[in-house]
Formats: structure tokens, C-alpha cells, sequence
């Protein structure tokens, strides 16, 4: 169905300071699981492009190297991908891609992911957290906070590391998210999950067309539920205090 639409799929991803030694593993399972039979597009930003690994890639599919800047604070980095990735749809990707997936780094696919993924907003559920009740989710509960969610709203809370859509979308989702990001700065305040704040509330205001279950966005640290049948892409294990010094 999708296979003559003749689409490219764009991939955001970051690495920067130590997070380059997740890049290989990255993109070798990437190779072997995301959107086998199309045209595929990773856009990897890093403070060092040095420190790619060269990683065979299969015909139609590229990868760009994209020099950011690196910052010392690693919620900082997380949070500036928002702005980072904003800024690249309107530059370059908007002409190159027709879909554009947005992932953490930190992370192996395990099986397929293909274009029962696509639409027009994706979000993706987190999973620590789709067994539990909407009270339970912790999104932003300051008012202060242009991330800020009352009792009685929100669906699920979604994962911070997966997102994405059609390009325009993305566009206009992460210029939200970039936004009250910058009015929380202006405030003095940062939101209780960063970025992933911010991203619950805005996909409140703009529903995702598609959500995916917690097969697309799994944790390794966690074990595997009778009810989760398939892993598909999902955290490794790692040190966060080594990682963030
Ligand atoms: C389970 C948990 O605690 N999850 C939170 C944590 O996710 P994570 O622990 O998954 O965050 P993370 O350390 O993976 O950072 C997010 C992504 O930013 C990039 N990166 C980050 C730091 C760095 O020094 N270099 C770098 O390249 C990299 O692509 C990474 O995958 O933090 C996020 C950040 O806001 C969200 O709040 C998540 O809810
Ligand atoms: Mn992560």
C-alpha cells in the first residue's frame, strides 16, 4: 500500500559527549529492523563527528552528520533537541523527507518496525507507565509551567524518545514544544521531564493520530509483561552517572 507512495522516512537522532558509543548499535539494528524496503534518512547530530562509526548502510538509505554544539548540562541537550530538531525541518529536511521519526539514541531495535508506524502525528506510550491510572502519570502539575497538566486531562503519557509524523507535522509540534520550553527558561523553571513534558502537554492540545504501544518503546531494565508480546525497539542498559559526568 505504502511501497508506491515512493516515501522517505527521516530519522532525528542525538549523541553528544558520551553518548556516541551508543551510535553503532544504533544503527546496525536500525539497518536490520527500521523500514526495511524504503528509503530511509538518518539525520545524526553530534558534537563530534569524529567519533561516528563508519556503519555499512543498504541501498536507499543515507546518513547525514550534522555538527551541533554540545552543552554541559545533559538536560540541556535533551531539552534543545526540541529547538535543534525544529530548526532542521525548516532548513533541509522538509525537502528530503516525507515522514520524520524522532529517537533517543540510547536504544536497539529487537524487531521490525515498519509502516504500520506511520501517521500524521505518532506518539508512543512509556512504558513505565500504561498500566497505571491518569493520576498516576507524572506530568507537570505547576501552573507555572507552560508544561503544566490539570487532574482532569491527558489520554496516556507518552515517551519522550519516540516521536514523529509527516514532516509538517513534526514541524509545527516541535516549534510548540520548543516554545514553552523557552517560557519556562524566561520563568526560571524546568519542567519535571523536560522535553517529555512539554510533549505530553502539546499532544493534549494536538492529538496524535497514531499511538503506539509500548512494543515500539520498551525499557531492558524492565521485564517483559506476559500482556508484551513483541520488543521492538527498546533502552539498553546504562550508567547514568557515568554517562551524565
Ligand atoms: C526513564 C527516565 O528517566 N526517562 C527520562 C529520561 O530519559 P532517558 O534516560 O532516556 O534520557 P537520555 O539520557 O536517553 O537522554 C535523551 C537523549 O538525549 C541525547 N543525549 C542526552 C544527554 C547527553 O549527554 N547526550 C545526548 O546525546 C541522547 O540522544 C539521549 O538518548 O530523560 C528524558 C529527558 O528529558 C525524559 O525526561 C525521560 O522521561
Ligand atoms: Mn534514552
Amino acid at each position: 500500500m505504502y511501497q508506491p507512495l515512493n516515501l522517505t522516512i527521516g530519522v532525528t537522532v542525538f549523541a553528544v559527549g558520551k553518548y556516541t558509543c551508543f551510535i553503532r548499535p544504533f544503527l546496525e539494528s536500525a539497518e536490520k529492523f527500521f523500514m526495511r524496503g524504503y528509503q530511509v534518512h538518518y539525520y545524526l547530530f553530534t558534537h563530534n563527528p569524529a567519533a561516528v562509526p563508519r556503519v555499512l548502510l543498504g541501498p536507499g538509505r543515507l546518513l547525514s552528520i550534522i555538527p551541533i554544539q554540545g552543552h554541559s548540562q545533559w538536560e540541556e541537550i535533551s531539552m534543545r533537541r526540541m529547538e535543534t530538531i525544529n530548526k532542521h525541518i525548516a532548513n533541509r529536511a522538509h525537502q528530503e523527507v516525507d515522514y520524520l521519526f524522532c529517537l533517543d539514541v540510547d536504544m536497539v531495535f529487537h524487531n521490525p518496525w515498519g509502516p504500520e508506524t506511520l501517521g500524521d502525528l505518532v506518539a508512543a506510550i512509556h512504558p513505565g507507565y500504561f498500566a497505571v491510572s491518569r493520576q498516576q502519570f507524572p506530568y507537570e502539575r505547576r501552573q507555572l509551567s507552560a508544561a503544566f497538566v490539570a487532574d482532569n486531562e491527558g489520554d496516556f503519557y507518552y515517551g519522550g524518545a519516540v516521536f514523529g509524523g509527516r514532516v509538517a507535522r513534526v514541524y509545527e509540534f516541535t516549534r510548540g514544544c520548543h516554545m514553552g520550553i523557552l517560557a519556562d527558561k524566561a520563568n526560571g523553571i524546568m519542567a519535571a521531564w523536560q522535553e517529555e513534558s512539554h510533549l505530553n502537554r502539546h499532544f493534549i492540545w494536538h492529538k496524535p493520530s497514531k499511538v503506539l504501544s509500548p512494543e515500539y518503546l520498551w525499557d531492558d531494565r524492565k521485564p517483559q509483561p506476559p500482556s508484551l508480546k513483541l520488543i521492538r525497539f527498546s533502552t539498553v542498559e546504562k550508567d547514568n552517572s557515568w554517562l551524565r559526568s
